[in-house]
């Protein structure tokens, strides 16, 4: 047994047998020129077939779209043409075996993408079972989520958004990741699902005997070992009770709204009482997709997003593509620092005809599940911006306009963006990354990513000061309205409304009502004073108890 330290960023224990995420393959290179192209060439068939075979048993073992989505996967190994052309490239251009295969399957999926519509879509399977084939002659795992044959503790660098979606929570236990920090995406999702996670595990990629782990995700430990370990998944937590009204105990109302990015999500969110949702993260249901979806085609998933919430307020954040969350219909190509390029609505500055029909289609999802819908804007930086987004979102006939606060320059500017809009939303888990110059996907930058930061709430003082002035909400939809201690001081510096993952909606609403107000702004005045996030919680800690 040995103990590794990270960041704990979604609660409970579970241990269990270790499965490792393999990473993405380099592209092999197309050299040294094989020394019998002949015999070289005679190694892709058999590479090819053996994959379509692991495909079709894997098709065997389920039912449903799971299993017609193997079936074709596997059809598409053993396609005579993908084969014969990777043969040829290796006879004609002396390549290797698997840079052939690159290549062919790489023809093939530019020929799909260029078909477009539902062809466009089987591109991203060409590529799956291009590196698949590739890994067979490397005689190395495929990259991504092994199949797992029974509940399992998952080791990773990092997950893709994309990966992270797909995760079945009864047979992942825990997940625990070398990189990553607490508002990765991974964290994000990982919570939604309701799975134990510990994210900057250093050193746990190189323990490549844990065979089994234990993962605490509350204290960030993880114990590995290598002899096996019996499968325990995390226990629910005993329920909080609250009255599913958000309020301080003096009756101030800070509405608790929840973030969700699926049905799934939303249908899980009405279950906790959530009083609407406050962030819609529109780009999660298209993370996969590798061209853009048609307005009809995206009006029905935000109405079945939407519709578990008729008659409440719901915030649906238009596409924040870029950076973490890449989306193949919305490349900007490769940008020296996407963190710091075109993402969010600067997407929508180059493609305005994109945000057009998105907020055609949530007009029309509106509409179909009776929500009372306000949309906004990710990553604005500037009044200019904010005003841009807000008279396209008149133009399309949709009321209520805000944008998210989560780049310094918009906090500053907080009292011009909100003369523009109707509200805003503060993002802290990029308004963390963008004020500390620190990456929110690096483990190694976790501390500067704590919302508890006193430079951090100093930021979100200006603007919870600017919204009390002009009467215009003020909302915070990042991680720090997951934390129950850190809501009340939230709604002390004039937040209105926090929105989070539905498992902290009963937690944060009972903590709201614990204390009245003025304790709660004391509480803010005194983390705002502290020089250091730890003092700023003892700080906190100390008018609120606890
Ligand atoms: C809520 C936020 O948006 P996302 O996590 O989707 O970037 C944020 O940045 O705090
Ligand atoms: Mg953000």
């Amino acid at each position: 047994m040995s103990r590794l330290t990270g960041v704990g960023v979604s609660s409970g224990r579970a241990s269990g047998p270790v499965a490792r995420v393999a990473e993405a393959l380099p592209e092999p290179p197309a050299t040294p020129a094989p020394e019998d192209p002949a015999a070289e060439a005679a190694r892709i068939r058999p590479a090819a077939d053996a994959v379509a075979e692991q495909l079709f048993g894997r098709a065997a073992r389920v039912e449903g779209d799971a299993k017609a989505v193997l079936e074709t996967t596997a059809a598409m190994a053993a396609d005579p043409a993908l084969i014969s052309q990777a043969e040829q490239l290796v006879a004609g251009r002396s390549l290797p075996a698997p840079r052939a295969v690159h290549e062919a399957a790489n023809g093939f999926a530019d020929a799909l993408r260029a078909a477009g519509g539902y062809m466009a879509e089987r591109a991203r399977d060409v590529q799956d079972v291009r590196d698949r084939i590739v890994a067979e002659l490397l005689g190395v795992t495929p990259p991504g989520v092994p199949e797992l044959s029974g509940p399992s503790v998952l080791v990773a660098r990092d997950l893709a958004p994309a990966d992270t979606a797909d995760l079945d929570p009864d047979l992942v236990l825990a997940l625990v990741t070398e990189e990553g920090g607490p508002t990765s995406h991974t964290a994000i999702l990982a919570r939604a699902l309701g799975i134990p996670a510990v994210v900057a595990v250093r050193g746990v990629l190189a323990a490549t005997d844990a065979v089994g782990a234990s993962v605490d995700g509350d204290t960030g430990t993880v114990e590995i070992s290598d002899q096996p370990v019996t499968a325990r998944a995390a226990e629910r937590a005993a329920a909080v009770e609250w009255s599913g009204t958000g309020t301080t105990a003096d009756g101030h109302p800070v509405k608790v709204l929840a973030n969700v990015g699926s049905a799934a999500d939303a249908r899980a969110a009405v279950g906790t009482g959530a009083q609407g949702v406050g962030l819609f993260r529109t780009e999660f249901c298209y993370l996969a997709a590798s061209d853009e979806p048609s307005v009809e085609t995206q009006r029905a998933a935000y109405a079945e997003v939407l519709t578990p919430f008729a008659g409440k307020p719901v915030v649906v954040r238009t596409l924040d593509a870029g950076a973490d969350k890449p989306l193949a219909f919305l490349d900007m190509g490769v940008e020296p620092n996407p963190a710091l390029g075109v993402r969010g609505v600067r997407v929508s500055f180059d493609r305005p005809d994109v945000l057009d029909r998105q907020l055609e289609a949530i007009a029309g999802a509106a509409a179909d599940s009776g929500v009372e819908v306000s949309v906004m804007a990710p990553m604005v930086a500037t009044a200019d911006e904010a005003a841009w987004f807000a008279a396209r979102v008149r133009a399309a006939g949709l009321q209520r306009a805000g944008v998210m606060i989560e780049v310094p320059a918009a906090a500053l500017s907080t009292a011009e963006i909100l003369a523009a809009v109707d509200f805003v939303s503060i993002g802290t888990n990029d308004l963390a990354q963008y004020v500390f110059a620190a990456d929110r996907m690096t483990g190694a930058l976790a501390e500067l990513n704590d919302p508890w930061q006193p430079a951090l709430l100093r930021l979100l003082d200006i603007v919870g000061r600017a919204g009390a002035e002009l009467g215009k909400p003020v909302g915070v939809c990042g991680e720090a309205a997951a934390d129950p201690r850190l809501a009340g001081v939230l709604a002390g510096l004039g937040v209105t409304s926090l929105s989070m993952g539905a498992s902290a909606v009963p937690a944060v609403g009972a903590a709201l009502a614990g204390h009245p107000l003025a304790a709660f702004r004391q509480a803010a005045q005194a983390a705002l004073a502290a020089p250091t996030s730890a003092r700023a919680r003892e700080a906190a800690n100390a008018v609120l108890g606890g």
